[in-house]
């Protein structure tokens, strides 16, 4: 039984997975913010057959520190981004820069799609990565998330608050004008992506993260919701890669 864990900027995600069971078919999961990462002990508690922790860190070196201390004695293997894994290949310069979620997202959008696909995470930032039909990561862009744009605006001018307004057409007040060229950037970008990938047979859009549903709509393609996808990747590269394996 593994207990796998993806740290975001915003939330820790985490999964308990049978070790012959399907990415995905949890036993049990959740989420944690920042402040809560504490709450991991009790995880492993209700779950004492837990042979294992795989984990993806985006979020910084104290909260990864505060981590491995709420699972200690379990041992907490990370998963760093690295030229090839499961399957994927990863075009960026320099491999190891590339975010883990990014990485792991892009392990499990594979294993759940063979063909091309433009893998979307709608998080505290919001990328897009392109995976063409034979697992390689060309690249990808990273924006803004819904909220970070919500605050930027609120925070740096006069007159405009953290709005709570809704997607229109054609907005006629400011909470809405703001609302919908958020989630429109959000939408704009990902649609541009999904361009470089949309001739190739079997292209597709996989979308995941916790801001996914306020653009889901607004997005012009095949598209497949996976609440768990960068779980589901860490389980599966966890999987390539035993305890005290070297990276991929
Ligand atoms: N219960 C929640 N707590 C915090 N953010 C949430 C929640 N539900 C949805 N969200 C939205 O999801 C975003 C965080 O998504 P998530 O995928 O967890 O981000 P990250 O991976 O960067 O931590 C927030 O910016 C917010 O827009
Ligand atoms: C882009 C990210 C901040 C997204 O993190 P998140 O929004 O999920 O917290 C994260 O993948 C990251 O820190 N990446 C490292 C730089 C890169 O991927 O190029
Ligand atoms: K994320």
């Amino acid at each position: 039984m593994i207990l796998l864990i993806d740290a975001g900027n915003t939330r820790i995600k985490w999964a308990v997975l049978a070790n012959d069971a399907a990415p995905g078919a949890w036993l049990d999961s959740g989420a944690l913010n920042h402040s809560e990462v504490a709450g991991l002990r009790a995880v492993c508690a209700r779950h004492p057959r837990l042979e294992r922790a795989f984990a993806c860190n985006v979020a910084g070196a104290a909260l990864g520190a505060a981590m491995t201390a709420a699972l200690a004695p379990c041992a907490l293997q990370w998963l760093h981004a690295s030229a090839h894994c499961a399957g994927v290949s990863n075009a960026y310069d320099n491999p190891a820069q590339l975010g883990a979620d990014r990485w792991a997202a892009l392990i499990g959008a594979r294993h759940l799609h063979p063909g091309p696909c433009l893998v979307v995470s709608a998080g505290t930032a919001t990328t897009a990565d392109v995976l063409d039909a034979d697992g390689r990561f060309r690249g990808g862009v990273i924006l803004p998330g819904v909220d970070l744009m919500l605050r930027a605006l609120a925070g740096n001018t006069a007159q405009l608050p953290l709005a709570d307004g809704r997607y229109c057409d054609f907005p006629r007040n400011t909470a809405d004008a703001i609302v919908s060229g958020c989630l429109l950037a959000q939408a704009g970008a990902v649609n541009a992506l999904y361009a470089r990938v949309a001739t190739q047979p079997q292209a597709c859009c996989i979308l995941t993260g916790g801001a996914a549903a306020r653009f889901a709509d607004l997005l012009q393609m095949p598209l497949c919701k996976e609440d768990t996808l960068v779980l589901q990747g860490l389980a599966i590269a966890a999987r390539a890669l035993p305890p005290g394996a070297p990276m991929g």
